[in-house]
């Protein structure tokens, strides 16, 4: 079955409601109609005041393999509706049959720092082929989003010790454990003991052992000599089995026998109890040995928060193996991103923008075709604007705080900036060449470095300012009052 999963043309990942659009703009000759979508997100996980763009390869590996096989098709073709008639006329698969893809992407790179209602992606072509692909780019880039923001949160705790992810027995089946391997490492990681994951993405390997090694032994000093016998260039022992202290004894002794061989002891690793006590004790213990150099790993059940907590007890770990609270993002399961219809080409050529309309301010979505403006100072970033391309501001820009638009900043045309969102897609050719994985693992310590330590805190955290050019808040704020009005009659 899961080979199976993997072999299989992912055209069909998308929720039947896109396909039942796809034939009714088919069957209202619309389905050529241009239109552009924004992917966003309206708030930061973990109550935090950043999140990291991620998921971008897979959104090009995803469309660069776009197209429906006759299985897609005879499927499709066989779905039926609530009176067990057929959904769908044979005209209709096959013009999914002839799809080509040809959709314009512009996204914010992977590895970048962004922020609630920033599009990261912006996807412009036939109105169609935008809608199926709603879904399949939600499901890519919410959930990597999600797991890179959670490791460089951990990363923020761990400065420079190393963190080892360990999620692939927790996490949400095969795609959630080897996607999450991977999106870890770019939130900076520095290694997985995900075997696949270092296999598909290039992503370092590593690992210690488990508690069952030590019990197939009659003794927990056999058990470390035997490994470090036959793996004497990869010994860390985990000490916690029957008594964590009494266990760092037996692997110091395991560490002479090492450097009688030209070894060394690499570390130990502590899996339950208190992780603080314990690893101060057998700091001591390891460094008075003569182990200074011998690492100390740390895992169970961490997060950010005992991170912190440990560091400020003290603990000496300054390796982490954390899993499930990692991979699972376990105190929030999922970015709520969201994908919306921001314009579409009227007949006489021009956009017509739209809007959904909502009770709850934050939302209401944002029309045009979007692109967002970072500017920087000296220090590093200091706000975003969210602009319309087809609109651009001339000379100094004004940005409007859009939940308050008594609240406004002015940038003169010295200000520097970057405008994040490049072509990743012209016309459904691929225009973007992918930075590697490491690359990208960089991009997120070197946005972060650039953006004020309040936005980085864990509680309360400072809110970085996101505004709307003020042309683009103007047209907006009109096309809510038309809407109102014209719904309220
Ligand atoms: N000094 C500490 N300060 C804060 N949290 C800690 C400390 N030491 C361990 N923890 C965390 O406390 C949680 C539970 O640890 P606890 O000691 O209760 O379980 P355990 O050692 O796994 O128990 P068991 O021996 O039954 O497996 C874990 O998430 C662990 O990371
Ligand atoms: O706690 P997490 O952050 O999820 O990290 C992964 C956990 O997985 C292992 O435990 P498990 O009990 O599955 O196997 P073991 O016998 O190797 O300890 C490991 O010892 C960690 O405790
Ligand atoms: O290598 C390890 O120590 C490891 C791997 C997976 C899960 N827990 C620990």
């Amino acid at each position: 079955m899961i080979n199976q999963l993997y072999n299989t043309s992912l055209s069909l990942l998308t929720d039947l409601y896109q396909l039942t659009m796809a034939y009714g703009y088919w069957k209202a000759g619309k389905a050529e109609q241009e239109a552009v979508f924004n992917l966003y997100f309206r708030k930061h996980p973990f109550q935090g005041g950043f999140t990291i763009a991620c998921g971008l390869s897979s959104v090009v590996d995803y469309l660069s393999e776009y197209r429906f096989s006759e299985e897609d098709l005879a499927y499709v073709g066989s779905i039926t509706g609530n009176d067990g008639e057929k959904l769908f006329e044979p005209g209709f698969l096959d013009y999914l049959k002839n799809i080509e893809f040809a959709c314009s992407i512009d996204a914010i790179p992977e590895g970048t720092t962004v922020f609630p209602n920033e599009p990261l992606l912006r996807i412009q072509g036939p109105i169609l082929q935008c809608q199926l692909l709603e879904t399949p780019l939600l499901n890519l880039i919410n959930f990597q989003s999600l797991i890179a923001t959670k490791a460089a949160r951990m990363r923020l705790v761990a400065k420079d010790d190393t963190l080892l992810e360990f999620g692939l027995r927790r996490a949400q089946g095969p795609d959630g454990g080897v996607t999450a391997s991977r999106a870890a490492y770019i939130g900076g990681f520095d290694a997985t003991s995900n075997v696949l994951a270092g296999k598909l993405y290039d992503i370092p390997v590593k690992g210690t052992h488990a508690h069952s090694w030590v019990m197939s032994f009659n003794s927990e000093l056999e058990s470390f000599e035997t490994y470090a016998q036959y793996m004497p260039n990869n010994v860390t022992l985990l000490v916690d089995t029957y008594d964590s202290l009494n266990g760092v004894r037996h692997a110091i002794k395991v560490g002479n026998l090492l450097r009688e061989r030209g070894y060394d002891l690499g570390g130990i690793r502590l899996d339950s109890g208190d992780l603080a006590y314990l690893s101060i004790e057998a700091r001591k213990l390891l460094d008075d040995a003569g182990f200074e150099k011998t690492n100390i790993v740390a895992s169970n059940d961490l997060d950010e928060h005992i991170m912190d907590s440990l560091k400020i007890q003290g603990a000496k770990i300054n390796v982490w193996g954390i899993g499930t609270k990692l991979v699972t993002a376990y105190d929030q399961p999922a970015l709520g991103g969201v994908y919306k219809l921001a314009a579409i080409r009227s007949e006489s050529g021009e956009w017509d923008y739209k809007l959904k309309l909502s009770e709850q301010a934050i939302k209401v979505s944002t029309p045009g075709i979007q692109q967002v403006r970072r500017f920087k100072d000296t220090k590093g970033f200091v706000s975003d604007m969210i602009f319309n391309i087809e609109t651009p501001a001339t000379g100094k820009a004004t940005m409007v705080d859009p939940y308050d638009f008594t609240r406004n900043r002015s940038f003169s045309e010295s200000t520097s900036f970057e405008d994040l969102l490049v072509p990743i897609f012209v016309k459904g050719y691929l225009v973007y060449k992918m930075p590697s994985v490491h690359e990208t693992r960089d991009r997120v310590q070197e946005q972060l470095s650039n953006f004020h330590k309040g936005i980085k805190r864990f509680v309360n955290p400072h809110t970085y300012p996101v505004g709307l050019e003020k042309g683009l808040f103007d047209m907006k704020t009109s096309l809510i009052l038309k809407l109102r009005a014209a719904n309220e009659s």
